[in-house]
């Protein structure tokens, strides 16, 4: 089963990084999730809750980056899949986190990783 709900390029601002000045000012980070599930179940009900509510989703990612801080990435990239697999029953998740920020000379840099409940 291929089947998924995305969200892509969700912008959000915390408090991340390793150095000092950076616990001081909160920077964008870019979410992208792919998570995996039947559609046909909500295309055959016309019914939201029997989808993965991509917004319900994205406003728990939000309100994540709000509330929480870390020094690295892939922590803040692996405390929010354990949560959303578990507050949205997830089958499995892929999620790429960017900093787009961090790192002048790059576009972009970032992780991805893939769970599975
Ligand atoms: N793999 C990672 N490398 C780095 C991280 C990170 O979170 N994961 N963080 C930093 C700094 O916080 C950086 O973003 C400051 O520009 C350096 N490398």
């Amino acid at each position: 089963m291929k089947d998924l709900v995305f969200i892509e390029g969700l912008k959000a601002r915390a408090v991340i990084g390793v150095y000092d000045w950076e616990k001081q000012i909160q920077q964008d980070l870019v979410f992208d999730l792919e998570m995996a599930h039947d559609n046909r179940v909500p295309a055959a009900t016309d019914d939201l809750s029997k989808t993965l509510d991509y917004e319900a989703i994205s406003n728990f990612i939000l309100a994540f980056c709000e509330k929480r801080q870390f020094e690295l990435i892939e922590t803040l990239a692996e405390r929010l899949v354990e949560e959303l697999i578990a507050a949205f029953t997830l089958s499995a998740v892929t999620l790429v986190l960017r900093k787009p920020g961090a790192i002048a000379a790059a576009a972009s840099v970032g992780v991805k990783i893939y769970r599975q409940a």
